[in-house]
């Protein structure tokens, strides 16, 4: 695929207070972090240099089964089959909300910070991490749905920290939470990066789904191609956020 013809991802929604013209929906009660995190000790692991990292057993694999139970009760709406003229087409069924104290709490009530802003890997992102994108998507695909080839942008976005300041950040590299595997009856659905842009399957990076495991890649101008392949049985769930770097 040419670089100038891209495929992105769809952009971002609208907040939910712009989109309906009402407040801004309300955040669900995620389940809490129990036991208490990390369980093991996380240490990041590359899979592709500089490209894409991975911490397994990030999430325990009761906390995933918490949350999967939990998501199911959110109200996931599924993507229209048609995307727009240059947008990736991804069919599965999203929640997305702004919701800065979840993601607050993944980065400072997990272990993840301290992993990410370990000296081994401190030099990956491309800057000063701060925090992650309070933009918090939830996707869950089910058998004979997917996200087509695409690149991620990265987008400007402005942090609240606990202390009320307001932080400008830009997103840098990728965050997928895996919450569900093979092991619990999903079949397909692995994460396939292509590192010279085209889709060809003696070049596939193809990361098979891991429950609790967490993976991050790097989006923006150096993004490399990848899908979300089919599911073709079960379920696959994914919570999706991105490092914000200061800008
Ligand atoms: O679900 C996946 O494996 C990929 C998701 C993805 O590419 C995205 O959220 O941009
Ligand atoms: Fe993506």
């Amino acid at each position: 695929m040419a670089k100038d013809k891209r495929s992105k991802a769809p952009p971002p929604a609208a907040p939910a207070s712009a989109a309906t013209g009402t407040a801004a929906a309300a955040s669900p009660s995620w389940p809490p972090f129990k036991p208490s995190l990390p369980v093991v000790d996380l240490t990041p692991e590359s899979l592709v240099q500089d490209k894409v990292v991975v911490l397994r057993s990030f999430f325990p694999r009761s906390l995933c089964r918490d949350y999967v139970s939990f998501l199911r009760e959110l109200p996931l709406i599924t993507t229209p089959g048609k995307p727009k003229r240059g947008e990736a087409l991804r069919v599965n069924d999203r929640f997305q909300i702004s919701d800065t104290r979840f993601a607050n709490r993944l980065w400072t009530e997990t272990g993840l910070k301290e992993a990410v802003l370990s000296k081994d890997v401190a030099q990956l992102w491309g800057g000063e991490v701060v925090g992650l994108n309070p933009n918090i998507r939830i996707y869950r695909y089910s058998a004979g749905q997917f996200f087509d080839a695409h690149y991620d942008d990265s987008n400007s976005v402005t942090l609240k920290t606990e202390a009320g300041a307001q932080v400008p950040v830009v997103t840098t590299w990728t965050l997928l939470l895996y919450l569900t595997s093979a092991a619990d009856g999903c079949v397909g659905g692995e994460t396939v990066f292509y590192p010279h842009d085209r889709r060809s399957p003696k070049e596939e990076i193809a990361v098979s789904l891991e429950t609790g495991m967490l993976l991050l890649h790097k989006h923006g101008h150096d993004c490399m191609l990848h899908e979300g392949r089919e599911v073709t049985a079960g379920e696959k769930w994914v919570i999706r956020t991105d490092l914000c770097v200061k800008r």
